[in-house]
């Protein structure tokens, strides 16, 4: 499936639904950094998180020390952000919540 890019309104509306996520330049990215209690559950969190995007085929760009997780999300293909990179978002704030309590 081809999806559409996602113009500055549509983007500001997803961003109100989301916590912590910083947009990027020119839109074309969303961050957030997640640190959990040490490097096991940012790992579970990381696997977790992969599971979820290997199913939705899209993929983070991702930075792990210890216990933080740096996140970007964009989709190439669109070149900018897409509705995807807000699905793996929301499934990444589930996936740390159970992690955070
Ligand atoms: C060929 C393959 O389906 C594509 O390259 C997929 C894989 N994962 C991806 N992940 C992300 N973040 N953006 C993409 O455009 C993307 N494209």
């Amino acid at each position: 499936m081809k999806w559409e890019r996602l113009d500055r309104a549509a983007v500001e509306a997803q961003l109100a639904e989301l916590a912590g996520w910083t947009l990027n330049d020119a839109s074309s990215s969303i961050s957030k950094t997640f640190t959990f209690l040490n490097f096991i559950e940012a790992f579970g969190f990381m696997t977790e998180a992969a599971i979820t995007a290997e199913k939705l085929n899209h993929h983070p760009e991702w930075f792990n020390v210890y216990s933080r997780v740096d996140v970007t999300l964009n989709t190439h293909d669109a070149g900018g952000l897409t509705e995807l990179d807000f699905k793996l978002a929301k499934a990444m704030e589930k996936a740390a919540a159970r992690r955070l309590g």
